[in-house]
């Protein structure tokens, strides 16, 4: 591996989501299946002379240091005293406050693959928890794993869930996950289930209620896809998305839907693509 090769940072789909509690702190206790589709940003790096972290391509509308690139790496360099700089590219193709994570992967891509061009030898387990300081959905994107997931999202344990076929529909608006969680209607009391609860039919996504009725494109975005499979909501949303179990009935769905709304066709997968680019061995 070298500078200047594109990186992959894929999007999850939340295949359930449960509250279970909430900590002193504000934050709350989730249950939730993760699972990754190649559907992907990219992202390149290029050394710096100066020892600074720069963005290439800022996004509009987030400013330069509070991009979670340039987070992730000012972190590493904080945490590791590594005096390299970094201009960091990013070729944006996940939307944004979609549900499908693309900030939190950007960042763990970022993580990942400076550790190993700055040559800092930090281990899966200490990226997890440089991630999870960024965000509560960054380390599942550094575990590379499809995961159950408990705790705010950091307790993770690899499952290996069906391959299918994804359709993924993005609604007109962008949900702020905060405002979600500050919701007085939100259920925070759910019973925990198992994976095995979960593997026989029991995937709901405690968001949905509090989101459907501060967003009704969304529940509009429900009923669309529901014409073709079992629509679930991502996330805090915006996105909802169906499972397929054949390419052709997908691209059924993708294309009939897509005159009307923002749709994605993507493919499941139990491994990340960037771990896959990775590649196995020390991190
Ligand atoms: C709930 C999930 C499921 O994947 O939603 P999406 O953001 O993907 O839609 C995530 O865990 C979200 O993770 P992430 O988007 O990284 O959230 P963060 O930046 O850590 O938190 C944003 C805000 O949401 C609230 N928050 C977030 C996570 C959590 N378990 N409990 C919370 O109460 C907090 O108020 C926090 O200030
Ligand atoms: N590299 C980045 N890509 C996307 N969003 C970013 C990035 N850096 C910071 N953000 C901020 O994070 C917010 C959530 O983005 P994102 O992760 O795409 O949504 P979600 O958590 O709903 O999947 C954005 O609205 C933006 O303000």
């Amino acid at each position: 591996m070298g500078w200047g090769e594109k990186w992959p940072a894929p999007a999850k789909l939340n295949l359930m989501l449960r509250i279970t509690g909430r900590r002193a702190d504000g934050y709350h206790l989730l249950q939730t299946v993760f699972r990754f589709i190649d559907l992907c940003d990219w992202i390149s790096f290029s050394p710096s002379v100066d020892g600074r972290v720069r963005l290439r391509n800022p996004i509009p509308g987030v400013p330069e240091s509070d991009d979670l690139t340039v987070r992730a790496a000012r972190l590493l360099k904080e945490y590791t005293g590594c005096a390299e700089g970094v201009w960091i590219e990013i070729e944006k193709n996940l939307p944004m406050g979609g549900g499908l994570g693309g900030g939190s992967s950007d960042a763990a891509t970022t993580l990942l693959v400076l550790n190993r061009l700055w040559g800092l030898g930090l281990s899966l387990e200490t990226l997890m928890e440089l991630g999870l300081r960024l965000g509560a959905d960054v380390p599942v994107f550094v575990f590379g794993r499809a995961a159950w997931a408990e705790g705010v999202g950091e307790k993770l344990v690899a499952v290996s869930v069906p391959d299918r076929w994804v359709v993924v529909v993005k609604p007109d608006c962008h949900v702020d996950t905060r405002q979600i969680f500050l919701a007085d209607g939100l259920t925070r009391n759910s019973k925990p289930i198992t994976m095995t609860d979960f593997l026989a039919g029991d995937a709901r996504n405690d968001c949905l209620s509090v989101v459907g009725d501060l967003y009704p494109t969304i529940t509009e975005a429900i009923e669309a896809l529901s014409q073709f499979g079992v629509a679930r909501l991502t996330g805090t949303g915006a996105c909802v998305f169906a499972e397929f179990d054949s390419e052709d009935l997908a691209r059924r769905a993708f294309i009939e839907l897509g005159e009307v709304w923002q749709v994605y066709l993507a493919k499941g997968v139990d491994r990340s693509p960037l771990h896959a680019k990775l590649g196995q061995g020390k991190f």
